[in-house]
């Protein structure tokens, strides 16, 4: 599969850039950042010396004639950019018969009435919106093989989803009551551009977003019941953890909820059931989601909590897992030993 990644100047850029080149079946032909980019005509090395020898490859700016002319050359996309860049162009590449693979939030709600009120811009495209498919790939890996254009999860989702999921699916959980997500992320969750606010100096664990951060609708309607989602910005680089409370039904048994993970996640080896509350330390820099639960039958609680790390399983390898899906690989193809430096 040859591909092309956008916003590779970025630290979801990068990271991504990592894993396809450690990638035998994928074949990394052109990294592209904005058009007035500051990292123009520089190679991704010296952007970030961390990956000299390892890629190479230029940075070349996006245009419409780079679009042009080179979008026939390629078989699949990854947008690492902003949400309003690969909403206005995702289609178009998938009109040229390239599949998309979008990291951005830019098609990851179907109503497009919540763009202007959580991403403060209305989506242009709406056949594309309604055409994607979100790609949670531990769940959702038929919609991930079948479409053109996969809404790769946001980094809070990803480990809110794949804790609550187990219990949602089964509708395990008591209707209509309180879904509390707590959420804490790294300085890397905010990008690479500088901003005060992200600021190594000025960043102290605080809540941020309340009752209104883009991922509360996001988290509601794929888990598919209403939650109140809590983010916090802490003071360390990468990772992420999200705990979840929720109550159940009258009757439902701890070995019912014991049983929903095991039968979710035991054939997947990137989500680990670790027997102990998680820990970010023990997944940053990997593609692992670890996640853990504990029940408390008699007041009907369950508290379920996972960590992983926001740039790679929040991002950049869950984008890979998608594109192996696409390939008819198995979702962890070449990400369960290659999570240190590849080759391009
Ligand atoms: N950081 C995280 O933890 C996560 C981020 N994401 C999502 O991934 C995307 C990238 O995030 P992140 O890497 O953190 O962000 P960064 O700010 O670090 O990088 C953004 C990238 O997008 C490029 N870019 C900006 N504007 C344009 C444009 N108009 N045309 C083409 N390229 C453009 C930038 O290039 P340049 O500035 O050089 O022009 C840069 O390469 C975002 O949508 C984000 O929401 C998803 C999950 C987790
Ligand atoms: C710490 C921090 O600022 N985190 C970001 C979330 C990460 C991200 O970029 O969002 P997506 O997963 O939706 O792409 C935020 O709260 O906006």
């Amino acid at each position: 599969m040859k591909v092309a990644v956008i916003g590779a100047s970025g630290y979801v850029g990068a990271e991504l850039i990592n894993l396809l080149s450690a990638h035998d079946k994928i074949s990394l032909e052109y990294l592209l950042v904005s058009e007035h980019s500051s990292s123009a005509d520089m190679t991704f090395s010296q952007l970030h010396p961390r990956y000299l020898g390892v890629c190479d490859l230029p940075l070349v700016c996006f245009s419409q004639p780079w679009f042009d002319e080179k979008v026939p050359e390629l078989d699949a996309v990854f947008f690492a950019t902003p949400h309003e860049f690969s909403a206005d162009w995702a289609q178009a590449f998938v009109e040229q018969g390239v599949k998309v693979f979008d990291l951005s939030g830019g098609f990851r709600l179907k109503n497009s009435e919540d763009y202007p009120t959580f991403y403060g811009f209305e989506h242009k495209n709406l056949l594309a919106l309604a055409q994607a498919k979100y790609g949670l790939a531990e769940w959702q890996q038929e919609d991930i093989a079948n479409t053109r254009l996969v809404a790769v999860p946001g980094c809070y989702p990803t480990a809110s989803l794949l804790s609550l999921k187990p219990i949602t699916a089964n509708n395990y959980h008591l209707e209509n009551s309180l879904i509390v997500v707590n959420g804490i992320s790294g300085v890397s969750g905010a990008g690479r551009k500088a901003s005060l606010a992200t600021s190594f100096y000025e960043v102290s664990l605080t809540p941020y977003n309340i009752l209104q951060h883009r991922h509360q609708p996001e988290i509601s309607q794929e888990a598919n019941a209403a939650v109140i989602f809590n983010p916090h910005l802490a003071p360390y680089k990468r990772g992420l953890l999200a705990t979840v409370t929720l109550q159940i039904k009258a009757g439902i048994t701890t070995k019912q909820i014991n049983d929903a993970f095991l039968s979710a996640y035991q054939d997947k080896p990137l989500v680990r059931l670790t027997g102990a509350w998680p820990k970010i330390d023990n997944v940053a820099n990997t593609p692992f989601a670890d996640v853990h639960w504990q029940v408390d039958e008699e007041k009907q609680v369950v508290v379920v909590s996972c960590a992983i790390d926001n740039l790679l399983k929040g991002a950049a390898s869950q984008a890979v897992q998608c594109a192996n899906i696409s390939l008819g690989l198995p979702s962890e193809y070449s990400l369960l030993h290659n999570v240190t430096l590849g080759k391009c």
